[in-house]
């Protein structure tokens, strides 16, 4: 078969990064007897210096037309670190989601036998841990409106808004993937505070008995926060909202041992998108020393989730934990010993599998 995919390497790190994903996804179509068409496209800082859009027209329509997309990164220190700018690299990725419809995003945390001692949290706590962080993705306070700035521009403010409906696609979505997996759901919110939360609990429990063999349970995220650190191995699969999502899945980065450690799935409506959980970090763009493995795992799931194609996402899994058991990785979890580039642990993935 023959994949189109769009490639939007974005900043940073993210086209060193997206290289090695690339290197590991063309060994694989070699091996498996595939055809990927990689088209490459612009997003964030990048496309604003070159043509003024964080998301330009020509991208989305390339995202459009593509089997899937292969995201590294978008953000630059120059917006960081300038609260004025009225054209901003995020707003690239959020334009991209909404416009393609991606509302959910899946975002696996599992720990490698490799690096258990490389997280800050006790052996016993962390080992076998493994769960799914289903994310909202299309709603809430990033994208609820009025946005903005009093005239006086002393106050400003945001609102959170969800749909009974955006909140049922989703949450049906935590049910299915519970009933794949150890069938408990966890559905974290702050019900206790916010009008959005209460209406994600009255949707919830509407659809609960339609599931008769999930156990749910209904959790505010101050406690999700200190629950996912302090006994990670009781999650299954969690639902929450879109900023809840997106904290409590760089907490729980540390579960696995870096950020550099975490893919996710972006699916929806039309396309789906890959892409690691972390930013572009800008500290290490152009240093060849990121963790390439957040991407490269993003990959196994372009192969398992747009495709279908099992063997080929579970080869690159496995190329992964091996270049971990030999010790082959980059300084974020070389714990003092030797560091490899990120390039060198891109060439170590390709041959592993190439001789696979
Ligand atoms: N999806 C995205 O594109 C995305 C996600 C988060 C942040 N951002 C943007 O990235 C920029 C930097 O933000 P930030 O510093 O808060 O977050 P970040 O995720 O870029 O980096 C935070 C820290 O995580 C670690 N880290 C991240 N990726 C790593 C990797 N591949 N290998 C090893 N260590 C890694 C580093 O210690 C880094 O200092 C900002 O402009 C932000 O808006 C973009
Ligand atoms: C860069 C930012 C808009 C983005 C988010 O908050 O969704 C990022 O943190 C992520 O997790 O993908
Ligand atoms: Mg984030």
């Amino acid at each position: 078969m023959k994949y189109k995919i769009a490639v939007l390497a974005g900043d940073g790190i993210g086209p060193e990064i997206v290289a090695q994903a690339r290197k590991v996804t063309d060994a694989i179509v070699a091996k498996f007897g595939h055809e990927l068409e990689y088209t490459e496209a612009l997003v964030g800082a990048v496309a604003i210096d070159e043509v003024g859009n964080p998301y330009p027209d020509e991208t989305h329509e390339l995202c459009m037309n593509s089997d899937a997309v292969l995201f590294g990164a978008i953000g630059h220190p120059r917006f960081d670190n300038d609260p004025s700018a009225k054209v901003r690299p995020e707003q690239g990725l959020l334009a991209m989601r909404k416009k393609l419809g991606l509302y959910a995003n899946l975002r696996p945390v599992n720990t490698f036998k490799s690096l258990i001692h490389k997280s800050p949290l006790k052996t016993e706590l962390v080992d076998g841990a493994d769960f799914m962080c289903i994310r909202e993705l299309t709603g809430g306070i990033y994208f609820g409106r009025p946005q903005g700035r009093t005239e006086d521009g002393q106050t400003a403010y945001d609102t959170c808004v969800y749909s009974a409906d955006e909140i049922e696609r989703i949450v049906r979505l935590g049910f299915e993937y519970a009933g794949k997996r150890r069938k408990k759901l966890t559905i974290v919110d702050k019900a206790n505070v916010l009008a959005t939360s209460r209406l994600w609990r009255e949707v919830s429990q509407r659809i609960e008995p339609e599931f008769p063999d999930i156990e749910v349970e209904y959790m505010f995220v101050d406690n999700a926060a200190m629950q996912l650190i302090t006994w990670p191995k009781r999650f299954d699969v969690m639902v929450t909202e879109n900023m809840f999502g997106d904290i409590l899945t760089d907490e729980a980065s540390v579960i696995s041992g870096s950020m550099g450690m975490l893919p996710s799935a972006s699916i929806g409506v039309h396309t789906s998108v890959f892409e690691p959980i972390h930013g572009s970090y800008p500290q290490a763009a152009g240093k060849n020393i990121a963790n390439p493995c957040a991407t490269v795992l993003s990959a196994a799931m372009m192969f398992e989730y747009a495709f279908g194609l099992m063997k080929e996402g579970a080869l690159i899994r496995e190329a992964v934990d091996k270049s971990l058991e030999a010790g082959v990785v980059t300084e974020d979890i070389a714990d003092g010993k030797k560091a490899y580039s990120t390039s060198e642990v891109g060439d170590w993935l390709e041959n592993y599998i190439q001789n696979a």
